[in-house]
């Protein structure tokens, strides 16, 4: 409200002091030309007052609009009675150098500020990548959880038409035996030839001891695939039993893991006639 009776009031000014020289015997097209900037500068000074900050740009505004002002009044007053008409071209020149400087050291201040945000920026992203990677992978094996398992089943399961469930026996035992921080050595060297097998998209771990992959529907010989798997872990005394599904678009991914969830206990039936070489 304020602006606008601001700018009403300068360009009422304008108007008056143009009709008025107008009618003057004295009257110069420079004149018409000198309080048109003037009136147009002051506006843009009345327009950017409420948002502008900034104090060296204003007074930097401020000189060159009192340089145009001295240079209307030079036309009516003499140097001789106000000796600072000579100032205009210098207040104009002055004004427009703090102007710019106020620019720049804007620009400077801005870029500054815009580094630290782009940075901002970056961390936020990094932390969202790491809590979108923490949501959807195991933190002792760091392959994909049970939530990756079943969010991206459908993708996994058109490229690959066999899924694998594996479960290790007598994990407990080894456990127990050994010490939890060998159980966990245990089923992090699990995971890794899980991961050299399929690759690391088709590997999951769904429970304690329980591993989910996906495979090319190839013939697969179980006990060698058994034995490779097993390789790094024998020693331990660990076992596995494996089962399989055929992943199916019509299914259900819950349906598909049962079915091979009660292929693997079958499995694990004969897990005590198992050879297990080298078993402590
Ligand atoms: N070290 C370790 N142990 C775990 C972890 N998660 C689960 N377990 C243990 O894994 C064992 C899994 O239990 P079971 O599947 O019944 O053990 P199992 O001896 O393999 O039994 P079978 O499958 O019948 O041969 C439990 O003793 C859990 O405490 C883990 O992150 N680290």
């Amino acid at each position: 409200m304020v602006v606008r009776g601001l700018l009403v009031l300068i360009w009422l000014i304008v108007a008056l002091f143009t009709v008025w020289k107008f009618n003057q015997p004295d009257f110069y097209w420079d004149t018409f030309e000198e309080i048109f900037w003037f009136g147009l500068t002051t506006s843009l000074i009345a327009l950017s007052l409420p948002h502008f900050k900034n104090k060296l740009l204003l007074f930097g505004w401020a000189l060159y609009c009192a340089g145009l002002l001295l240079d209307i009044t030079d036309d009516f007053i003499s140097d001789a009675t106000f000796p600072l008409l000579v100032l205009d071209t210098s207040l104009k020149n002055i004004g427009f150098l703090i102007t710019c400087y106020g620019m720049f050291a804007m620009i400077l201040t801005k870029r500054s500020v815009i580094g630290l945000l782009n940075q901002e920026i970056e961390q936020r992203q990094k932390l969202e990548a790491q809590l979108r990677y923490e949501a959807n992978h195991d933190p002792l094996t760091q392959i994909g959880n049970r939530k990756a398992c079943f969010e991206t089943f459908n993708d996994v399961s058109n490229k690959k038409s066999l899924l694998f469930y594996f479960d290790l026996d007598d994990f407990k035992h080894a456990n127990d035996k050994y010490g939890h921080h060998v159980g966990d050595n245990i089923l992090k060297a699990f995971s890794t030839s899980l991961v050299k097998e399929f690759g690391d998209a088709f590997c999951f771990r769904i429970g304690g001891d329980e591993f989910v992959a996906f495979a090319d529907n190839t013939h697969v010989d179980v006990s060698v695939l058994r034995d490779l798997l097993l390789e790094h872990i024998f020693e331990y005394g660990v076992g596995l039993s494996i089962g399989t599904a055929e992943t199916n678009p019509q299914e259900q991914p819950d349906t598909i893991v049962q079915r091979a969830d009660s292929s693997m206990y079958s499995d694990k039936a004969s897990k005590i006639v198992r050879t297990r070489p080298r078993q402590n």
